[in-house]
């Protein structure tokens, strides 16, 4: 994908995307709501036009062969979309005839799946009784009806609970170890960081930053040393010669030390420095950095679940070394 914009009206929606995803990969947008994540999958998924920009997926040109590239991809929407009247076998039928399946191949291929997601139980189940992961679990086993060769999913386990989703991402496997290149777009931290090969922060429709889980991890530094003193300012003053200090963040009562060093032989020091120095130490702590370090560092504020952005509370004083 290169170069990618989109406007809805006068709204700058996307703002110059480009990415790669390698054949075989879990691919992830992270980010919050509105920033511009649906809008990519649209326009990807051929559902949008292409305002500006170019892309191949699965070889074929987005914009001059549209109808190869809906030849070769599955989607997974935000929003469930099954028909409440029609049972799970159907669906699943009525998707492959949509396509063209051959009567044999779509009857394999309908009791492949549903044993795939489980739902053998309830293949002939109106899927307006289903529960919500169920229905998720169909929307994806609708989605790979024709095998394709990527998957799309727009936010796969909004609104499940903890359970379901780890088995939606258990499943998400098992389809990407059969060979599915699967792109999707996640505002959760965990869903992004368990999941994906390689994952990018997305925020006011630009991509922030690029990498795998450990890598965006490591940019913070090994560890994260965080403060809550009489005097943060000139705590992070006393600190921030120190060789192995990475950087210092303040936050809104304390500050955050990042290391490249392991932080539980440096804490000692870093005692002795504020204290030789005067300030009173209120709370210490000492962590990994976490995806969600990763996000409020490269978007400035903490995604919320609910979607609601928080002011930035973080001032950015990083050295790089
Ligand atoms: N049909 C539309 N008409 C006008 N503006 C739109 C439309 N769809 C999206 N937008 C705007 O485009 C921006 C990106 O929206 P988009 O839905 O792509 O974000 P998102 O990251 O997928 O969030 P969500 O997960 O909530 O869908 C937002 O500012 C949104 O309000």
């Amino acid at each position: 994908m290169n170069n990618l914009e989109y406007f809805f009206g006068d709204i700058k929606a996307v703002d110059n995307i480009s990415f790669t995803v390698k054949q075989g990969e879990i691919f992830s947008f992270l980010g919050p709501n509105g920033a511009g994540k649906s809008t990519v999958i649209n326009v990807l998924t051929t559902l949008l036009p292409i305002q500006k920009g170019s892309a191949k997926i699965a070889g074929y040109d987005l914009k001059h062969e549209p109808e190869k590239v809906r030849e070769s991809i599955g989607i997974v929407f935000q929003e469930l979309t099954l028909d409440r009247d029609m049972t799970v076998r159907e669906i699943l039928e009525y998707h492959g005839r949509l396509y063209s399946m051959p009567k044999a191949e779509r009857q394999e291929r309908v009791d492949e799946l549903i044993s795939l997601v489980e739902l053998e139980g309830k293949r002939d189940t109106l899927t307006k009784h289903l529960s919500g992961g169920m229905k998720r679990r169909l929307e994806i086993a609708r989605g790979l009806m024709t095998r394709p060769k990527v998957l799309f999913m727009d936010e796969p386990t909004i609104g499940l609970d903890p359970q379901t989703r780890i088995r939606i991402w258990d499943y998400v496997k098992d389809i990407n170890q059969q060979g599915t290149t699967i792109f999707l777009t996640t505002h959760y931290m965990d869903e992004a960081d368990q999941l994906s090969d390689r994952i990018s922060i997305i925020d006011h429709g630009k991509i922030v930053i690029t990498g795998r889980s450990w890598e965006l991890k490591n940019m913070l530094g090994q560890d994260l040393i965080y403060l809550e003193t009489g005097d943060n300012w000139a705590a992070g003053e006393l600190l921030k010669d120190l060789d192995s200090v990475k950087g210092i963040k303040e936050k809104s009562k304390g500050i955050v030390v990042m290391v490249n060093v392991d932080g539980t032989y440096l804490l000692p020091e870093v005692m002795d420095r504020l204290r030789s120095g005067g300030i009173k130490i209120k709370a210490v702590n000492l962590k990994k950095p976490s995806m969600d370090d990763v996000f409020v560092h490269y978007t400035g504020r903490e995604l919320r679940d609910n979607g609601a952005e928080k002011g930035a509370v973080v001032v950015s004083r990083v050295r790089r070394r």
